[in-house]
């Protein structure tokens, strides 16, 4: 089994122009065969809500929500490099309630960083999480949890006004004291200048090329029935082997042909007995 990364092999990986892997994990299964595919990273994303939860959107996410998922993720990947996401509201109303929640993801859940979303806006939270000694991702361009001032999943930077501020964000995280950052729904120039101004590791999800990428593992295995953004690549239909198999079975039951002499138990004393006991009750 391979050895869990530490933020210097992050580091490394980035100065040696070695790709980082990550996709979102939500339970204990799926964590366990991420591990198993020799992923870099796991993100607990908030998008659990989403595509676990069912909601429209990630604000309605807790903290509670997190904590849980986060557990079963690191219990199903105990060698695997955790990121907590912190939910809407659980970062908003200060510098001492995001400390206070960062700290709670470590000490509840054992991930390994968080991540929050902003650039300027949340300078002060990511150096204060990041002075209480945890390590932050920082995540800019299209972040969902303001996705109402954005006016919906929208992709970002794509005219230069836009791409100015998206560029004031990198420059914030980076000041701000996070390790890495995250670049999402953003041209890929846009990235490639970002990833050369920056020092620390910048990486995509849904922003081209850069020192890594990330995917949702529902959308990329074809899980997710809502919606599937443009830079999504889908490597699987589960919900098709899912749906095939839930059918199959409904057929068995109703045809009678399910449960056949294989998935039942056997009697240890003659039939015999056994009658005479129901003769006993009738
Ligand atoms: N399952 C899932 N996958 C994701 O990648 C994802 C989530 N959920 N939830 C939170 C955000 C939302 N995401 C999205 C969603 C849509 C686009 C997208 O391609 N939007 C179109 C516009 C759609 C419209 O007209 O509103 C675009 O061109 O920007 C991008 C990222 C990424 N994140
Ligand atoms: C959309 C990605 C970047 C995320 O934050 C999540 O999965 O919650
Ligand atoms: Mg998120």
């Amino acid at each position: 089994m391979a050895k869990k990364k530490s933020i210097l092999d992050l580091m490394k990986m980035k100065k040696e122009g070695e790709q980082v892997a990550w996709v979102t994990a939500y339970d204990f299964p799926t964590a366990m065969f991420v591990e198993q595919a020799g992923m870099d990273m796991i993100l607990v994303g908030d998008s659990l809500g989403m595509v676990t939860l069912g909601y429209k959107g990630t604000i309605p996410v807790t903290m509670e929500d997190c904590i849980s998922h986060c557990q079963a993720v690191r219990r199903g990947a105990p060698n695997t490099w955790i990121i907590g996401d912190m939910p809407f509201g659980s970062y908003q109303s200060s510098d001492e309630q995001a400390v206070d929640n960062a700290v709670r993801f470590m000490k509840e859940a054992d991930v390994d960083c968080i991540k929050l979303e902003g650039g300027v806006r949340v300078k002060t939270r990511i150096k204060a999480i990041s002075d209480a000694g945890i390590p932050v991702i920082g995540h800019i361009g299209l972040t969902p949890q303001s996705s109402g001032q954005l006016g919906g999943f929208k992709a970002q930077g794509r005219d230069v006004k836009n791409a100015r501020g998206v560029i004031e964000d990198a420059l914030a995280v980076q000041e701000s004291g996070a390790f890495a950052i995250l670049v999402e729904a953003v041209p890929p120039e846009l990235t490639a200048f970002i990833t050369q101004k920056l020092d620390i590791p910048v990486y995509s999800i849904g922003a081209g090329a850069c020192d890594g990428q990330l995917l949702i593992s529902s959308d990329m295995l074809g899980k997710f029935q809502a919606f599937t953004p443009k830079f999504v690549k889908v490597y699987a239909n589960v919900a098709e082997v899912e749906i095939n198999a839930f059918k199959e079975y409904v057929k068995d039951v109703k045809e009678g042909v399910f449960p056949s002499d294989d998935y039942v138990y056997h009697i240890t004393d003659p039939i015999e007995e056994f009658e005479k006991l129901f003769k006993e009750y009738a």
